[in-house]
């Protein structure tokens, strides 16, 4: 039939690649060995003297030195049902964050718009995550309204994935790429703990740890297969992806929206559920293309989901320290930014080029609890293409 004639060339010749990356973040940067100080004034709960050096200790072994947040002291002092658990506040930081996080998902866009240097027009597909905001229209739309993309763009809307979020809309991005030639695929996710931020607890350990570690952030790529000689530098081809959820770890990271807000509890067993599964959940990944092991030949852009999870991970795998050199850099200057987090380290491993070249792995963790994986090829200007997987 002419109508089912075309499919092939409508499809892509090559992988999709990474065209291009950009980052942001909020302009309120606190330091970690300050944070219970300011946390514990800001929501006036200086009283809670054990909580506060728990809250200490927490940041003390993080491994984290700075983060960034959108609000600020002035901002929550004008939001008091923010910081008083018995006030409804969902409404208040949606207010707020429907707005910002369109505006910092496009700043980070603009980043990456700019490093790929062709026109807005000729992006066809826009991808945008976050749980941090919930309204109709979407992010998605306040992001191409901002942006000025074609009104023919077509957009896809990912809520509440969590910190796998970023490596989801790469693999969908992948599907896209490939499957619908030219298409250049805008993926944009952004998120603000404003969304989640509340005053100490006792009866409430979960909001220690996600105060202690979660920041702001927003990270954005241009994915697209063939690159166009004379106008695009691939920066990485996504040679293969897979997501993998671990049985019976539904409790790992769950989350809820509340009348105060998104309630997000990671489980005491995450780092150690990373331990246990990380190694299959790889080979699963990575037999199909005929690789079995010597995970130190490998570059590698892990989720810094925390400072256990990468120490864990180097563990199970017996990697090398300068391995998760990345990702430990990115949790130091940024904390988790959960889903935005991971392009920060596919940012930072282009930066050190020369260290991480060859065929690499960026995973993520998310709810589920699942484990996404990518592979990944570094490529450089020189050879884009690796001949070991080019047909
Ligand atoms: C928090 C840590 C930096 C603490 O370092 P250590 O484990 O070396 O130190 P430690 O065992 O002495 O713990 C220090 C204090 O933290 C507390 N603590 C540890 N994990 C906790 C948790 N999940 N919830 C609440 N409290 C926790 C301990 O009880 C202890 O309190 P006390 O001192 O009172 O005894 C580390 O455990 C870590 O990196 N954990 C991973 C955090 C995590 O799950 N991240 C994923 C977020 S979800 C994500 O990224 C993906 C997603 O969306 O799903």
């Amino acid at each position: 039939m002419v109508l089912l004639g075309n499919r092939q060339a409508e499809r892509a010749d090559g992988p999709a690649c990474i065209l291009a990356i950009g980052t942001a973040n909020p302009a309120n940067c606190v330091r970690q060995d300050e944070y219970a100080d300011y946390y514990f004034r800001v929501t006036k709960s200086e009283h809670l003297t054990e909580l506060k050096a728990k809250l200490n200790r927490i940041c003390h072994k993080s491994a984290i030195k700075k983060r960034y947040f959108h609000h600020t002291e002035e901002l929550l002092q004008g939001h008091p049902e923010i910081i008083n658990r018995t006030l409804p506040s969902l409404n208040a930081r949606l207010d707020i964050t429907a707005t910002a996080v369109p505006e910092l998902a496009a700043a980070a866009a603009t980043s990456a718009i700019a490093e790929w240097g062709r026109p807005v027009a000729d992006i066809t597909h826009l991808v945008v995550s976050t749980y941090s905001a919930a309204h109709m229209p979407g992010v998605d739309h306040r992001v191409a309204s901002i942006l000025g993309l074609d009104p023919s763009v077509r957009t896809t809307m990912l809520y509440v994935k969590g910190c796998s979020s970023a490596s989801t809309m790469l693999r969908v991005a992948k599907d896209m790429a490939e499957n619908n030639r030219r298409a250049r695929v805008l993926l944009v996710c952004a998120e603000l703990t404003l969304i989640m931020f509340r005053a100490p607890h006792e009866d409430h350990v979960e909001t220690t740890i996600t105060q202690a570690l979660l920041g702001d952030g927003a990270g954005a790529m241009i994915v697209g297969a063939d690159p166009e000689d004379s106008e695009e530098r691939p920066l990485f081809e996504m040679v293969a992806a897979s997501q993998r959820t671990i049985p019976e770890t539904t409790h790992g990271a769950v989350g809820q929206f509340m009348e105060d807000g998104f309630l997000f509890c990671p489980s005491f067993e995450m780092p150690a559920l990373i331990l246990e599964n990380i190694e299959q959940c790889l080979l699963d990944a990575l037999r199909p293309l005929g690789f079995n092991g010597g995970w130190n030949e490998l570059f590698w852009a892990v989720h810094p989901g925390g400072r256990a999870i990468l120490d864990n991970m180097e563990e199970a795998l017996q990697l090398e320290p300068e391995k998760m050199a990345a990702s430990r850099y990115v949790l130091s200057e940024y904390g988790n930014m959960s889903g935005p987090t991971v392009i920060f380290v596919l940012d930072e491993i282009r930066r050190r080029h020369d260290e991480h070249q060859g065929l690499g792995v960026m995973m993520a963790f998310g709810p589920g609890v699942v484990v996404e994986t990518m592979i990944l090829h570094a490529c450089n200007t020189a050879s884009r293409t690796n001949p070991a997987y080019s047909e």
